[in-house]
């Protein structure tokens, strides 16, 4: 490709995204590599056609010492001997990255576009090459990603250009080589220890084996891609706005094409403040046609039923407590009632008849409990052995079949060393229950609500 060839691709790539007008300011963002030294020596050579002001951004990260120093020298004489206003920002990733606990390289990517936002310019243009595009996609494929995430860079997004997205890596070196244009080395890209420079470095010669003009075909798929991405985008905003029926409600689900579908549900998602991936998407379309309910986190969940999508957040239960000693006297009891608890002796005189008759609440053997007795929830696992018959039950089933619904997972049970001695509408265990030999009864009695 010839030098003209590059800002052809500029122009071409500028005009067809419609945004740029006479007399606007364009803002070169300025790493002193050879993308961006390219970049702007192409804007500068399209002024006159375009009709527009050329300046340009450094920001200085201060992360590779001297060098950083080089960098931001280099772009002020760089711009100083082409006549450009150059604005420098100092910014300190470093700080940034230890305050929030992420990488340095995420940290001064941050920095660098909160320093971009303060540049006075109608755009910014960075210079992300078709290379960059490339180099993102086979990252995104790997990674997984949506369709939108596979269309890789925006030409577009904001304030921010990138008109180099349709020309290589080497044809910047090219168009430089031809201007005896000099540019600067970021030591880092040279390493493989970022996974973006292993793609670069291993995999993307390894697809250029299969297939020399990779940067370019690509290039090409990818602009298909973003064409039929924003129509579909299209699309799903107004089938969206159809089939939003109420809030965090989409009814209506199984008329649309599947694509619409999951993109609907995405938006919904998104709506809902809850992070979507490609399997939550596929789970939650097939919720909505065959109806069922998914626990999406904590207390949200998806509800489907016929061709209806709901996410709802329910109220949930406070959690009840863990086992606590059952005290002499008053007990407070998970469902807000209170327990009494009280020891009477029995003289042997008395049978069990009278027994039962005396203390018309429950009343336990208290010589027959081994060890302390615990007031807590049932707990899966639970059996019980009640009087008269010769085998246990699961407690759960003995309460299910005692108590109404809304009292079952509040019901409060009493367990010594050996398990469970009480349950709150199904009664005693067997081995505690009175008999003749009886002398001390452990008596429980419900109070009122505390
Ligand atoms: N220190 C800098 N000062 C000004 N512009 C910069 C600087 N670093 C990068 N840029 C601009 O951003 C473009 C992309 O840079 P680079 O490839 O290092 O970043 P990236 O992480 O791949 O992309 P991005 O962070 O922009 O999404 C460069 O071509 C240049 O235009």
């Amino acid at each position: 490709m010839r030098a003209d060839a590059v800002s052809r691709a500029v122009l071409e790539q500028l005009r067809e995204l419609h945004c740029l007008e006479p007399e606007q300011t364009v803002c070169c963002a300025l790493s002193g590599g050879a993308d961006s030294v390219c970049l702007l020596r192409c804007l500068l050579e399209l002024r006159p056609v375009l009709g527009i002001t050329i300046t340009a951004v450094h920001v200085n990260h201060h992360l590779r010492g001297a060098e950083s120093e080089r960098d931001r020298t280099f772009c002020q004489q760089l711009c100083a001997g082409l006549g450009v206003r150059l604005a420098v920002y100092d910014v300190n990733p470093a700080a940034r990255a230890a305050q929030e606990h992420c990488s340095e390289e995420l940290a001064a990517r941050e920095c660098r576009y909160a320093a971009f936002a303060q540049v006075q310019a109608d755009w910014i243009a960075t210079a992300h090459t078709a290379s960059d595009n490339l180099e993102t996609a086979v990252h995104r494929l790997v990674r997984g990603a949506s369709l939108h995430g596979l269309t890789a860079i925006p030409p577009k997004n904001g304030r921010f250009l990138r008109p180099l997205l349709r020309v290589t890596r080497r044809q910047v070196e090219q168009y430089l080589e031809s201007l005896g244009q000099t540019y600067v080395t970021d030591s880092t890209n040279l390493t493989d220890a970022y996974t973006r420079n292993r793609i670069r470095h291993q995999v993307i010669p390894a697809l250029e084996q299969l297939n020399p003009s990779v940067e370019r075909t690509v290039s090409y798929t990818l602009r298909s891609l973003r064409r039929e991405d924003d129509f579909l985008h299209q699309q799903a905003q107004a089938a969206y706005a159809k089939c939003h029926t109420g809030k965090n409600t989409l009814s209506g689900l199984e008329t649309l094409h599947e694509a619409l579908q999951f993109r609907c549900i995405a938006m919904l998602l998104e709506e809902a403040g809850i992070s979507c991936e490609a399997p939550l998407l596929e789970r939650l379309a097939a919720l909505a046609r065959q109806g069922g309910r998914w626990n999406l986190s904590g207390a949200v969940y998806a509800v489907g039923k016929s061709g209806t999508l709901t996410i709802e957040t329910v109220q949930l239960p406070e959690p009840l407590p863990e086992a606590i000693p059952l005290q002499m006297g008053e007990n407070r009891l998970f469902s807000g009632f209170v327990l009494h608890a009280r020891l009477e002796t029995v003289s042997p005189a008395e049978n069990v008849a009278n027994i039962h008759k005396k203390f018309a609440n429950a009343c336990l053997d208290y010589d027959k409990i081994k060890g302390e007795i615990f007031l807590r929830p049932r707990q899966s696992g639970d059996r019980m052995q009640l009087s008269g018959r010769g085998f246990t039950s699961a407690l759960k089933k003995l309460i299910q079949a005692n108590l109404p619904p809304e009292r079952r997972r509040t019901a409060h049970v009493l367990a010594d060393a050996d398990g469970v001695i009480f349950a709150e509408g199904v009664g005693c265990a067997a081995r505690v229950c009175p008999d003749g030999e009886t002398r001390r009864l452990l008596v429980l009695e419900i109070l009122g609500k505390c």
